[in-house]
């Protein structure tokens, strides 16, 4: 069931017109849907069954407080790579106790608020890194509890730049060199070694490389119980892909079955995954207005008013994102049009050569929005960033504002 979906000609966000959305809060606007986000999650945490489990949404997909809430609420736990993650996932009422730390740059402060407000462990990127946690411990008289990421070189066949898995990538720890480094981690006073950790990549559609990335994993696992050191969780990291065109990603439920099943007989090894993009995206669009409609020499233009600075994923990675009107049936012709935003960039698109029936004043909405959507939104060409809704049955529940033009130049002063 899709909760953006038309209902007499009208596309809705569960209970409440989009249009009616738009006309109360302006465009640009994204549009949550809190039953999408809540069956996403349900669909990975039911399909692992009994086997000891968690499921930390990563917070960089969507990290808005109103999503996070809806997440906490349902028992979540969370992947930060900041402090900044960390603290909004309190502020959304969410335990820090439940929370894994990745990312390859933890600062000094990061680590000290993450002891200070007890993460459940940090999963750790390099020696370096190791050696500043347990120091970093060691002031504050603590055990930080740690796993490490392993990288499992294996070909996540997804796009290079979203690709983390292989030798080549800045992610994680060379497998080769996985056993001295656990040695090691095990030898400073101030860690607990807890777990393993591994993400291969982003939008992966077959199960198959997380298969054989975990299947790596649990090698390494037997090879330390060898040596006394004793795995208490395998976080599988996140990654699963989603269908923005024509990609068939497996279900969350298929895959989150299917690593539960290679973790049959391992009662004891508690399995983590971290899903951010499986969860977010298509529970989310980003709402336009269709300002100009141009005709260039070779092209026709609907000039709308969301930019790259508002969905950048399109500009950054060539991304196709589902462009769909508002108003179902229009009496304008179809043409195809670049749908195209008002940012000083070539670049600046949203879609190309897309079928639509529009005029101005029409809406449109992108889909597959709801991750790596706002969160990668900036202020470039002093443009306010848009507000973001969340639907919940007949309730449409600001959870963003829209900036407004003063918090454009916060924080910034004039010379006397
Ligand atoms: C360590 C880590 N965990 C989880 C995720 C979430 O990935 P996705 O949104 O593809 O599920 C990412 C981002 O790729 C990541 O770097
Ligand atoms: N931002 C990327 C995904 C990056 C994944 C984060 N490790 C996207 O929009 O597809």
């Amino acid at each position: 069931m899709d909760y953006f979906a038309y209902k007499q000609g009208q596309l809705f966000a569960e209970d409440v017109a989009v249009s009616d959305i738009a006309a109360e809060h302006g465009t640009p606007v994204y549009i949550y849907s809190r039953a999408t986000l809540e069956r996403h999650w349900h669909a990975f945490n039911d399909a692992i069954g009994d086997h000891p489990h968690l499921i930390c949404y990563a917070v960089k997909a969507n990290s808005n407080i109103g999503v996070l809430s809806v997440l906490a609420k349902l028992g979540s736990g969370f992947d930060i790579v900041s402090a900044g993650e960390l603290a909004r996932v309190i502020e959304a009422g969410g335990s820090a106790n439940k929370v894994v730390f990745s990312g390859v740059g933890k600062k000094h402060d990061e680590i000290r608020y993450a002891l200070q407000q007890g993460i459940m462990c940090f999963n750790v990127e390099s020696e370096p890194e190791l050696h500043r946690i347990n120091e970093v411990a060691g002031e504050l008289g603590v055990k930080a509890p740690i796993s490490l990421r392993i990288n499992p070189d294996v070909d996540a066949k997804t796009h290079p730049y979203i690709s983390t898995g292989l030798k080549a990538n800045k992610f994680g720890i060379a497998r080769e060199n996985a056993l001295a480094t656990y040695e090691l981690a095990a030898s400073l006073p101030n860690l607990n070694v807890v777990g393993m950790d591994c993400h291969i990549g982003s939008q992966l559609t077959e199960i198959g490389p997380f298969v054989d990335a975990l299947e790596r994993l649990l090698v390494l696992i037997d090879e330390l119980a060898e040596r006394n050191i004793i795995i208490e969780h395998l976080d599988v990291g996140g990654g699963l892909g989603v269908t923005y065109n024509d990609e068939e990603p497996p279900h969350p439920r298929a895959y989150a079955a299917a690593m539960a099943e290679k973790m049959v007989g391992r009662e004891s090894l508690k399995l983590i995954l971290e899903p951010g993009r499986a969860i977010a995206a298509n529970a989310g669009i980003l709402v336009t207005e269709v300002e100009f409609i141009k005709q260039g020499e070779e092209k026709s233009f609907a000039i709308v008013d969301a930019a790259m600075n508002d969905l950048l994923r399109p500009a950054l990675y060539s991304a196709w994102q589902n462009i769909i009107p508002v108003q179902e049936h229009s009496d304008a012709e179809p043409n195809t049009y670049d749908v195209v935003g008002p940012v000083c960039e070539t670049g600046d698109f949203i879609g190309k050569d897309r079928t639509l029936a529009i005029k101005p004043t029409d809406l449109l909405a992108v889909r597959s929005a709801g991750a790596y959507g706002f969160v990668m939104a900036s202020n470039y060409n002093s443009r306010c960033r848009p507000a973001e809704i969340m639907a919940d049955g007949e309730t449409a529940i600001v959870v963003r504002e829209r900036e407004i033009q003063k918090d454009l130049w916060k924080g910034e002063h004039k010379l006397p």
